[in-house]
């Protein structure tokens, strides 16, 4: 595997379904995701944007190729490697998942107490400056509910990034943005992102995040059709 590399992917293929309506998703995907790199993944709904991240994330089995993810293989690989590899993931959803009945402050602690063994007074510390460099300090004590889609989105991003994963994986995370909280949320990944060298792979049908991105993959049809390098 290149030393410079988190994920390595090669000659991917994945099925879904059995029998007569089992169906190909990805045909002979390859991609490398270089450390520190923000990589975008785009292409139309129903490509395969969030098979590959979801394999990629350890979320479901490979079941043809190869997927290199900080120099394990997981193709083959046992539940508990998967479950230990998944923790030093940072993951954001369009649907921000976060939980409804906790506050911004209790939501970003979640992201370092699924580590287990890390203090209340230590994981405090760390929501509270992390969501102090999304700009939610005055928010840290509301519920989801009384927070913009936005904020929301920025205490995911906090959550996502206060372990300082190696790596984060973010499934259309503007998606249910206005123009100018896009902007911010992508901004923030970015900035942060670059401040702890995380790698970053977006998956986006959002143009708007296009010109943030080191580097733009599409696909269409479950194939990589096109691989732009940005900067
Ligand atoms: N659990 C599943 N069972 C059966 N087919 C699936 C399943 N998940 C995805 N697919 C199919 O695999 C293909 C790729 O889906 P995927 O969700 O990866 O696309 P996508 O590019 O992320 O789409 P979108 O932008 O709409 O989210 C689609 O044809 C989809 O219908």
């Amino acid at each position: 595997m290149d030393s410079d590399a988190i994920v390595e992917v090669r000659a991917l293929n994945h099925w879904f379904g059995s029998g007569e309506v089992r169906k190909q998703a990805l045909f002979d995907v390859n991609l490398t995701l270089k450390r520190g790199s923000f990589t975008v993944l785009m292409g139309p709904s129903g490509s395969g944007k969030t098979t590959v991240l979801t394999l990629i994330g350890c979320l479901r089995a490979v079941q043809d190729g190869s997927v290199r993810l900080l120099d394990h293989e997981l193709k083959g690989a046992p539940q508990t490697q998967l479950v230990a590899l998944r923790r030093r993931l940072g993951f954001i959803f369009q649907a921000h998942n976060l939980h409804e009945s906790l506050t911004a402050a209790q939501n970003v602690m979640m992201g370092v107490q699924v580590h287990g063994g890390v203090p209340d007074g230590v994981a405090q510390r760390a929501a509270a400056h992390a969501l102090g460099l999304v700009g939610l300090t005055d928010r840290t004590t509301y519920l989801p509910a009384n927070l913009s889609g936005g904020q929301k989105q920025r205490v995911a991003v906090a959550r996502a990034l206060i372990s300082s994963p190696a790596l984060v994986l973010a499934d259309e995370p503007t998606a249910a943005l206005d123009k100018d909280s896009a902007a911010e949320v992508v901004d923030l990944l970015k900035r942060m992102g670059e401040a702890r060298g995380t790698t970053t792979l977006l998956v986006t049908h959002d143009n708007r995040i296009l010109d943030r991105a080191d580097r733009i993959l599409t696909l269409e049809d479950g194939r990589i059709v096109k691989i732009e390098e940005r900067n």
